[in-house]
């Protein structure tokens, strides 16, 4: 089986995948991580040097050659991946997949993501804190279309890593 997990930037897909596939005992992909190796560039590197619609197709193939791969493993996606070109057909129609949205609050995710924004070149820009409310609120309204097509929807703004990775394992099972 394939888990996948979606959601929006900072919503724990990266921290939460790595946990379930510990506990399930699966391996662990994150896509960010395989698009770098494939790159040889962090995200940061691509979207500065080669713009976001380059980084875009990447994302594209390099999610359409993993999940074409045999075997079971965890995928931690990027907060885009389900947005873009036919990727979230491409996961819906994957045999043997779930897809899961790690969905959380507005308040949750910006929170989070003021501490981190750096590491993500959509917010790097942003000056002030308003700035980051403003982007977050109208980004999280307009990709949340997408998220809401997962097979699983977990609401995890008010559970930690361990008991949103417990709320997966309960509803896979
Ligand atoms: N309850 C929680 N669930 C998930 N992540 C959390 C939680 N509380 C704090 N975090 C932190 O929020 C950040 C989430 O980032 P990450 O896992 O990289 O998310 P994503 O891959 O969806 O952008 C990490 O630094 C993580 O440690
Ligand atoms: O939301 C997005 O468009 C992006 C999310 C990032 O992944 P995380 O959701 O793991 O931060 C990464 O793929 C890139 O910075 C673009
Ligand atoms: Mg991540």
């Amino acid at each position: 089986m394939k888990i996948i997990l979606i959601g929006y930037m900072g919503s724990g897909k990266s921290s939460v995948g790595k946990k379930l596939a510990s506990v399930l005992n699966l391996p662990f992909k994150d896509l960010d991580t395989e698009i770098e190796q494939s790159e040889n560039l962090s995200v940061s590197e691509i979207f500065s040097q080669k713009g976001e619609i380059y980084f875009r197709k990447t994302e594209n193939k390099v999610l359409k050659t993993l999940l074409k791969q045999a075997g079971s493993f965890v995928l931690a996606t990027g907060g885009g991946t389900p947005c873009y070109a036919d990727s979230l057909t491409f996961m819906l129609e994957e045999p043997n997949t779930i897809l899961v949205y790690l969905k959380n609050s507005l308040e949750v995710l910006t929170n989070r993501l003021l501490l981190e924004k750096e590491h993500r070149p959509l917010l790097a820009h942003l000056n002030s804190e308003e700035e980051v409310n403003d982007f977050i609120r109208k980004h999280l309204f307009e990709r949340t279309f997408y998220y809401n097509q997962a097979n699983i929807i977990v609401e995890s703004s008010a559970k930690n890593i361990a008991e949103t990775t417990e709320e997966i394992v309960g509803r896979l099972f």
